[in-house]
């Protein structure tokens, strides 16, 4: 797999060098040894016998920054003032913060923006609740909200601890689609609070973004949520993940010379995003897919306690297989990982049809690495950020939600999903299209405006948009 180093953070070592004990090149050796990458050296400061150097390394994980510190704590000559971490420096007091769109310069500003003057425009509001989207922050607003309990693939680590996560999409919605994002990160896992406290914030926004909420509650959650809200409400992991993934297959697919149709799927991880994954691999036309999770697969047939997977067994695994992953991958010409780390194992690959395709998509640490997988597969994609092929719900949140609070559309449906899929795909030209990219990168600026008017079309053509293409002249002008 090209173009991965492996590293997945940097670090800032500041050292104190004596300059007759010990020379850069010692320091270098030191550090490269146990697989640090230097990429830049700044002297900070000097005397006539010390230098004082901060110098960037990235790192694949803090056991070899720890690895690197110990053994550069043991050079005589070498005193290490500090080590910072790049990944947490971004993170000091939050990543996002509130702007106002005008100062307060004096009294006059004063009895507009605030008493007396807003009395007036919230009495318009109060006569005409439609008013909201003019004259307050909702018409460009998404709350994303999360309850801790499925943080990437790191578990039930609790509101506090998902809120870096939910700060990051709030980011994304920002700077790629100009959408106003606040993250909201509860302290309850009870499905009916849940629905009950979104509901009664949701006056203030435009949309909801569900995020990072297990399974099988985040299902009952976010469909009570549609059925009781006349906004967008749309769990991120399900459907964002399940547009990507379509997008990344179509392309695949193309680069195998296989027919979508006739392909053996397994997905491992039958939670949120491995059920939406499935019923949107169906709708392609998908037939033969084997889920499984951490006690095998999923076997028609049999009885489940789990609602959504009872569903699972009546829609997939037409052959009716049973056992682990390794019993159920022969022969597949898919893999999609949305569970855990390390869950494919190379012998699994090694046992998949011709020019297989692995998605390995869970985050952090994906099911295989790409390292691994390489000299067996054709088509590797992961979650990640710093390999090829990034399938991640990133690709479509920002774009969908555009498109959504642009027309006004009261719900993201599947054909609102299934437009969206197929303009992501579509953003890799024929002849751009291998092995390394069946996926635009998240920095492809004509992602979100594809993304956009696709789903614009298909809210206007199922009858779900309220108003036109009044966007279209710019995010969200009046
Ligand atoms: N690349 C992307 O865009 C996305 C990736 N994901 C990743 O997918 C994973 C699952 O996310 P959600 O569906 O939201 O969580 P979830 O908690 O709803 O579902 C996870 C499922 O995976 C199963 N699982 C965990 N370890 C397993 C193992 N060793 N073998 C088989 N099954 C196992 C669990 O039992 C559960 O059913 C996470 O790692 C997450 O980061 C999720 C959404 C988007
Ligand atoms: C990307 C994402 O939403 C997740 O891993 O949960
Ligand atoms: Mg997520």
């Amino acid at each position: 797999m090209a173009g991965n180093t492996g590293a997945s953070t940097s670090v800032i070592l500041r050292l104190e060098m004596h300059k007759e004990l010990v020379t850069f090149g010692q320091i270098a050796t030191a550090i490269g040894d146990r697989g640090g990458d230097i990429v830049a050296i700044d002297v900070s400061g000097a005397t006539k016998t010390t230098t004082i150097r901060d110098i960037t390394v990235h790192v694949s994980d803090s056991g070899m920054t720890d690895a690197i510190v110990d053994k550069l704590r043991s050079l005589p000559g070498v005193k290490v003032i500090n080590v910072s971490d790049q990944t947490f420096l971004v993170h000091l007091g939050g990543k996002i913060e509130m702007n106002p769109k005008m100062p307060i310069k004096n009294r006059d500003d004063l009895s507009r923006v605030y008493t007396p003057g807003v009395a007036r425009v919230c009495m318009a509001i109060h006569d005409d609740p439609s008013k909201a989207y003019q004259l307050t922050i909702k018409r460009n607003t998404v709350a994303v909200v999360s309850d801790g309990t499925a943080v990437l693939g790191l578990g039930n680590i609790g509101p506090e601890a998902a809120m870096p996560v939910m700060e990051g999409k709030a980011m994304l919605f920002k700077q790629m689609a100009g959408v106003d994002a606040f993250p909201i990160c509860l302290d309850t896992q009870d499905t009916e609070e849940i629905i009950r406290t979104v509901k009664a914030i949701a006056p203030a926004f435009g949309g909801i973004n569900l995020e990072d909420i297990s399974s099988p509650r985040c299902f009952e959650i976010e469909q009570r949520l549609i059925e009781e809200l006349d906004i967008p409400v749309f769990h991120d992991d399900q459907h964002g993940t399940a547009v990507v993934l379509l997008a990344g297959l179509l392309n695949a697919v193309k680069v195998v010379r296989k027919r979508l149709e006739d392909c053996k799927v397994v997905v491992c991880g039958i939670g949120a995003a491995g059920i939406a994954c499935t019923k949107m691999l169906l709708a392609a036309g998908v037939t033969n897919i084997v889920g499984v999770d951490r006690a095998g697969a999923i076997v028609r047939g049999e009885t489940y306690a789990n609602e959504a997977w009872q569903w699972y067994a009546e829609h997939t695994n037409p052959h009716g297989l049973r056992g682990k992953l390794s019993d159920v991958i022969e022969g597949a010409d898919v893999f999609i990982g949305l569970s855990g780390p390390k869950v494919l194992s190379v012998e699994d690959v090694k046992r998949m049809a011709a020019d297989p395709i692995v998605f390995a998509m869970a985050n952090p640490t994906p099911e295989i690495t790409p390292e691994e997988a390489e000299p067996y597969v054709r088509v590797m994609a992961t979650g990640r950020s710093d390999y090829p092929n990034q399938i991640n719900n990133v690709l479509c949140f920002p774009g969908i939600f555009r498109g959504a609070l642009d027309c006004r559309a009261s719900r993201i449906n599947e054909a609102m999903k299934l437009a969206a899929a197929k303009a992501i795909a579509s953003v890799v030209r024929e002849d751009e299209l291998n092995e390394y990219y069946i996926i635009p990168s998240v920095f492809n600026h004509n992602v979100v405006e594809l993304v956009r008017e696709a789903v614009i079309q298909a809210a206007i053509d199922s009858g779900v948009a309220r108003r036109g293409r009044r966007g279209d002249k710019g995010h969200g002008e009046v």
